[in-house]
This record gives structure tokens, C-alpha cells and sequence, in this order.
């Protein structure tokens, strides 16, 4: 017993941080929706940011024209509707001002600065243990990993493209199409980064090439005025969802045409069983096909290499280029510093389907990882902090009757 403790006191270091509660790693959305919702419950905890403020993809790599692209009912967080005169799909200064006055609301004060750097569980003591890049280690009974699906950029390595020249930027540290006037910009990439970047490029009157190396399923935003998203959800509960899809499919015909003619080849699988399986977002269109439809954007096949200047893309064309925007998208990066492999996958996603991918094993939990933006936040967190709540609010009240209980012996002796 004696020595099991004194192991145990060797190996913490002296500096380290006993969290009262949760400990909860990454202060956006994600991280936010799960602290306000355990204050709420009056439960402690402390929450870690790598950046200097919240929500720092929204904040430090996001484009200026970016809006939330679901209508607004399925993006705003628990206990907290959006302000009454925020627009259908709010703009990004407008959902980090909400988010700045979340955090506010409910007093969440984010340890800033402070990166998870290796995180493990401690089968010794029971408890998990996070080092951060500022030195510490704080020690908890209960991990909220809250880091989010796109946590660290996708860079593909093409060949010659240090030797390309030229400006080569990825999406997240793309701001807007004003400094690329009479440019020939190539776009790699046909997520909702790189189709909304062409967009942006062509009007500030740039001359953008959309890289498309295999199939992507695009949707109208809205159809006859109503959201696409909003309609595909009504009829979830309803249909089967690759009936869902055959009907998105012919919605998108009427409104957008036959895309697969200017280059834009729909994958096999419909675009929300493609979403639920491989978690390909499907694109929504704001405008971009259009520009696709009158040359205004070029659609090419893949990149082979570059050379100074030049693209050689894979039906061995060659293309001039000034400036190369990677919108190549992002990636989880749990496994960059947490050691777990149960519950998170290899590529840093949870291995359970929604809804049920919240909570591991050992008191560790996840919110954000269900594929589904906003809404699975949301649901994540509630859940999340629900079950913490309850556990702490156990432990708390008989821990409560053990003082009174020594209390009580005390007196008598
Ligand atoms: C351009 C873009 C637009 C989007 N638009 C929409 C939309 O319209 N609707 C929608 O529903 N979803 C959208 N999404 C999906 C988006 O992921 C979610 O909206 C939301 O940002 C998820 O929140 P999160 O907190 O889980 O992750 P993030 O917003 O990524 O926040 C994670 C936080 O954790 C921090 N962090 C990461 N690693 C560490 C670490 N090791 N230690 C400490 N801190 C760390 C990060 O700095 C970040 O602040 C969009 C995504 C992108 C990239
Ligand atoms: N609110 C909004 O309006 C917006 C929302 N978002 C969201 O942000 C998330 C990330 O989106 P996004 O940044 O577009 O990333 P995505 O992962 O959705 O898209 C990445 C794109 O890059 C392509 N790609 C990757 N590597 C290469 C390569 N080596 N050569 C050629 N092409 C390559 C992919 O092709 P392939 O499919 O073949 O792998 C895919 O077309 C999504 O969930 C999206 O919905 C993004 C922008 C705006
Ligand atoms: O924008 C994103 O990344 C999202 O994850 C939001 C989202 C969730 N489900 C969808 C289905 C179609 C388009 C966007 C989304």
C-alpha cells in the first residue's frame, strides 16, 4: 500500500494540476457548448485553448465572406438561441460574436496558450493525465476531448510544388479574392472550401481553375426558396435516407442542371449516406456552378506535378499559373496527442455512430465528432455534460456523507 503510493507520488509532477471536474480540451463550439452546459449544473472544470482566443478556426482560419451555410435553427448552441435579427445563414463575424458573448454568459474562461500536447490514462491512479505545451500536466477524473474533426489542415505533398514559385496558400489562410486581380489561381480542392473560394476569386475578378480529381456530389442551397438541408432532414423522419437522397438528387437536377457536363462528377453513393458514412460534406451551392456554367471557372482534372509557373494535371495538360490555393480540407488531430485507440478510430474520429459517440470508456467523452456540424455539437454536448453532472453530483453527496459520517465518529471519540 505504502509503496504503490509512493510510485504513485514520484511520477506526478510537482507542479501538476488537480482538475475539480471535467477537464475539456479545445474552447470551440464544441467546447463551449459542453462548459456552458456544466455550469449550468454548477459542476467546476477547467478548459484548455491552443490559440489565444475561442473558437479559432472561426476566428484565425476562416474568409471573410464565409456564412454559416445550414440555416440558422441547426447551428446555435444549448441554452442560447441566436439573437432574433441574425439572417437565415449568419455571418462568420456575426456566429463569433454570438460565441464571444456565449462564453461570456455563461463565464467560461479559457486556459489560453495552452496546446494538448500527450494525454494518456493513468490505470494507477484512475485518472487521465494531459501535458500541454506551456508545461503543465493536469490530472482529471473525466477528459471532454473537444478538439474538433478539423483540428490540423490537410497539405497533400505534390511533386514539384516546391519548386512551383509562385504563392501557394491553403484555405485556412485564405482571407478574400482582393489581391488576386487578373491572377490565374488554382484551386485544388472541390469541398465547400475550394467551390466557395472560386466564387470569391471570380469576384474580384481573379481567373480561378477548380481542381476536381474525382467525383463530388453539389446541392442547391436552396430550392424554390427553402433549404435543402432543412427539406433533407424533414423528410428523414419519414423516408428512408437513400430515398432521401434520390429526391435531393432530382431537386438538384431541376435547379442546377446536368453537373456532371462542365466536369462535376456525382459520386456512386448519394451525397447524406456519403455525409453518414464517409463524412464527405456534400457542396452547397451559393453560386459557383453558375460561374462554372459560363466559363467564368474552370473545371480540371487532377495535379500530376508542378513545375515553375505550371501545372501538370493528370490528362497531361499543362495550365500557367500565378497562385495555388490548397483547399485540400482538414483532418482530427486526437492522435497527435492523446494515446487511446477504443474509442477513437486511426484517423482520430470516434469509432461509435452517432448519437452514441459521446462517451468512452474511464470517464472519457467526445463532442464534435459525429460528422454533422453544429447539430452534433449540440447534441454531443448536452449528453456529455448531462452524464458528467449526474456522476459528480453522486460522487459529491457521498462524499458529502463520509464527512458527516467522520465527523461524527470524531466527536464521539
Ligand atoms: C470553413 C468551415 C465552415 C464550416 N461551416 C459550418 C456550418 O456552416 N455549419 C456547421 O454546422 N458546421 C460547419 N463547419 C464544421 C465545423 O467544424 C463546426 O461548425 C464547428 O467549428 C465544430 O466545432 P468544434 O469546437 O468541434 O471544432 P473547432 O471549431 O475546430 O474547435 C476546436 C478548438 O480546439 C482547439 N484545439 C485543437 N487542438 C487542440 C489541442 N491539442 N489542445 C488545445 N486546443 C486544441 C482549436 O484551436 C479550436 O479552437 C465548418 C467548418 C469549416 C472548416
Ligand atoms: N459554411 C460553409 O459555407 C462552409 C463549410 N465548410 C465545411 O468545412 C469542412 C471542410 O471543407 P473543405 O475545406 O472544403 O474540405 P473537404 O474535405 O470537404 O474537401 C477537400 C477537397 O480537397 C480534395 N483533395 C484533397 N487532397 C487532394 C489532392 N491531393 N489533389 C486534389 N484534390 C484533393 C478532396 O477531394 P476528394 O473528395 O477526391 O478527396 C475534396 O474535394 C466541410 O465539412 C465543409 O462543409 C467549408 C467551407 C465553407
Ligand atoms: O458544414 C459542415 O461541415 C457540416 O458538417 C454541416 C453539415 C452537416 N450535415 C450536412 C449535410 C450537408 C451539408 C452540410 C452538412
Amino acid at each position: 500500500m505504502s509503496s504503490t503510493a509512493s510510485v504513485r507520488h514520484e511520477t506526478i509532477k510537482r507542479g501538476s494540476v488537480w482538475v475539480n471536474g471535467p477537464l475539456i480540451v479545445g474552447a470551440g463550439p464544441s467546447g463551449l457548448a459542453v462548459a456552458a452546459c456544466l455550469k449550468t449544473q454548477n459542476v467546476p472544470f477547467i478548459i484548455l485553448e491552443r490559440a489565444h482566443c475561442i473558437a479559432s478556426l472561426w476566428q484565425n482560419r476562416t474568409y471573410d465572406r464565409l456564412r454559416l451555410h445550414l440555416p440558422k435553427q441547426f447551428c446555435h448552441l444549448p441554452n442560447l438561441p441566436f439573437p432574433g435579427h441574425f439572417p437565415q445563414y449568419p455571418t462568420r463575424t456575426q456566429f463569433v460574436s454570438y460565441l464571444e458573448s456565449y462564453a461570456k454568459r455563461f463565464g467560461i474562461k479559457p486556459r489560453f496558450g495552452e496546446a494538448a500536447i500527450a494525454g494518456r490514462y493513468d490505470g494507477t491512479c484512475g485518472m487521465w493525465r494531459v501535458s500541454t505545451g506551456a508545461g503543465a500536466e493536469y490530472i482529471c477524473q473525466w477528459l471532454v476531448v473537444a478538439t474538433g474533426e478539423n483540428g490540423e489542415r490537410v497539405v497533400p505533398e505534390i511533386e514539384g510544388l516546391p519548386e512551383f514559385g509562385g504563392e501557394v496558400v491553403h484555405a485556412s489562410e485564405y482571407k478574400s479574392g482582393a489581391g488576386y486581380k487578373g491572377k490565374k489561381v488554382l484551386v485544388v480542392g472541390c469541398g465547400n472550401s475550394g467551390m466557395e473560394i472560386c466564387l470569391d476569386l471570380c469576384q474580384h475578378n481573379a481567373l480561378p481553375s477548380m481542381v476536381v480529381r474525382d467525383s463530388v456530389h453539389v446541392l442547391p442551397r436552396e430550392v424554390f426558396g427553402k433549404s435543402t438541408f432543412e427539406m433533407a432532414v424533414a423528410m428523414m423522419n419519414w423516408l428512408p435516407l437513400w430515398l432521401v437522397d434520390r429526391i435531393l438528387l432530382i431537386l438538384a437536377r431541376l435547379a442546377l442542371g446536368n453537373t456532371e457536363k462542365y466536369g462535376l462528377k456525382r459520386p456512386a453513393t448519394g451525397p447524406f449516406q456519403l455525409k453518414k458514412t464517409k463524412g464527405k460534406t456534400p457542396v452547397l451551392d451559393i453560386g459557383t456552378v453558375e460561374k462554372i456554367k459560363s466559363g467564368k471557372i474552370k473545371v480540371v482534372s487532377g495535379v500530376n506535378k508542378f513545375f515553375h509557373g505550371e501545372a501538370e494535371l493528370v490528362d497531361r495538360r499543362r495550365l500557367d499559373v500565378d497562385a495555388v490555393i490548397l483547399a485540400t480540407g482538414y483532418r482530427s488531430n486526437v492522435h497527435s496527442w492523446l494515446q487511446e485507440s477504443e474509442f477513437f478510430s486511426k484517423d482520430g474520429q470516434t469509432k461509435t455512430p452517432f448519437p452514441d459517440g459521446w462517451k468512452g470508456e474511464n470517464g472519457l467523452y467526445s463532442v464534435g465528432f459525429t460528422r454533422r456540424g453544429l447539430s452534433g455539437v449540440f447534441s454531443d454536448a448536452v449528453r456529455a455534460a448531462e452524464d458528467i453532472g449526474r456522476i459528480w453530483k453522486e460522487e459529491r453527496s457521498q462524499a458529502k456523507k463520509f464527512l458527516a459520517y467522520r465527523r461524527r465518529c470524531n466527536s464521539q471519540l
